[in-house]
């Protein structure tokens, strides 16, 4: 079951890639219906496009688009079977954790509901971030399984007890940040502020927080491309870029901390991370967002949460030895 639950991570992580692509090539409508795709089960063929934009007349079919959406409609799908495999395992095998598994189950039809009303909502940003924060909490809980199934570590170093305190809060900042990210993401944000580190113009007496954090937008057929004005995504490519600064503080002093306590490997893990991370980011503004770096940026940020839950757990292990 331990190497079964590797596999569903690894298969997580590929899902949360594919669906970062699908969002970055701006292919989250490729199938305007859902569970099917113009109505059929796979991507319609040449024959079938006359009937397919007779169903949905607002959006022709475009090829490349539709793939994207349906890979990762498939691939998402073969998740959803390997994480109910899982739990039927786990609850056929006496030592296996219970709970987490159907924990699991529960998330990821929930996580179903969310792909779905992304495409029937037309990509309401709220939608289309909790769809992000959903795939990360997936990847996050199935690496505590697998850990849970690891041989225990030996006992902690001395010291080390009052640091379970700063992980938790660490990974709440860096949940925040995720967030926001998400929020930059799914608003079009990202090139609202192209100058590095500070972004141009008189951008101080622009913010507008309220539309910009506003839960809803105001109302639109669509919020593809997004649909705020200037002063608001600007406000939320900032707020994403100041918090990375908070974020690399935080994380940095658990990795110090971590070091001087004897943690050492745990401390590169979070710092090689992190450093990465903030790379990407920047290469992002830089580059303005090139797909293969907007979608690594993705990814490394699903690490980064990967090496601070395997921070905590090792920290708040050592309630069994004690
Ligand atoms: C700890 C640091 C950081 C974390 C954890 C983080 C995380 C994220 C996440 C999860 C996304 C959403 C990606 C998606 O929807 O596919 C995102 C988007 C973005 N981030 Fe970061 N980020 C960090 C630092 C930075 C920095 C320092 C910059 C720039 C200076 C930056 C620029 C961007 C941009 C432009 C986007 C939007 C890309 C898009 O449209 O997909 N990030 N970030």
């Amino acid at each position: 079951m331990r190497n079964f639950t590797l596999f569903t991570l690894a298969l997580a992580l590929v899902v949360i890639l594919l669906g970062a692509f699908t969002r970055l090539t701006d292919a989250g409508l490729g199938c305007p219906d859902w569970p099917g795709c113009y109505g059929y089960l796979v991507v319609p063929q040449e024959h079938q496009h006359a009937i397919a934009e007779a169903r949905f007349p607002e959006r022709p079919v475009e090829m490349a688009k539709a793939w994207a959406e349906m890979v990762h409609r498939y691939v998402a799908g073969t998740l959803g079977l390997c994480i109910l495999a899982l739990a039927l395992m786990a609850w056929r095998r006496p030592a296996a954790p219970k709970g987490l598994p159907w924990l699991l189950v529960g998330l990821v039809v929930f996580q179903a509901a969310l792909g779905m009303w992304t495409v029937t909502l037309n990509l309401l940003p709220l939608v289309v971030m909790g769809h992000l924060i959903g795939g990360f909490s997936i990847l996050a809980l199935l690496f505590l399984l697998w850990l849970r199934q690891s041989p225990q570590r030996g006992p902690l170093p001395n010291g080390t007890k009052p640091l379970g305190t700063l992980a938790v809060v660490a990974t709440g900042v860096l949940l925040v940040q995720i967030m926001l990210g998400g929020w930059t993401s799914a608003n079009y944000a990202s090139l609202a502020c192209t100058e590095l580190p500070v972004c141009e113009g008189d951008w101080a007496s622009r913010l507008d927080p309220e539309a910009a954090f506003h839960p809803l937008p105001p109302p639109a057929k669509s919020y593809e491309f997004g649909v705020l004005d200037y002063p608001a995504r600007m406000t939320i490519h900032v707020s994403h870029r100041i918090w990375a600064l908070i974020t690399a503080l935080v994380l940095l002093l658990l990795a110090l901390r971590l070091w001087t306590q004897g943690l050492r490997r745990e401390a590169l893990a979070v710092t090689g991370v992190l450093m990465l991370q903030l790379m990407l980011g920047i290469a992002n503004v830089v580059a303005s967002l090139p797909l293969p770096v907007a979608v690594a940026h993705n990814g490394v940020a699903a690490l980064l949460l990967l090496s601070l839950v395997a921070v905590n757990y090792r920290l708040w292990q050592r309630s069994r030895y004690e």
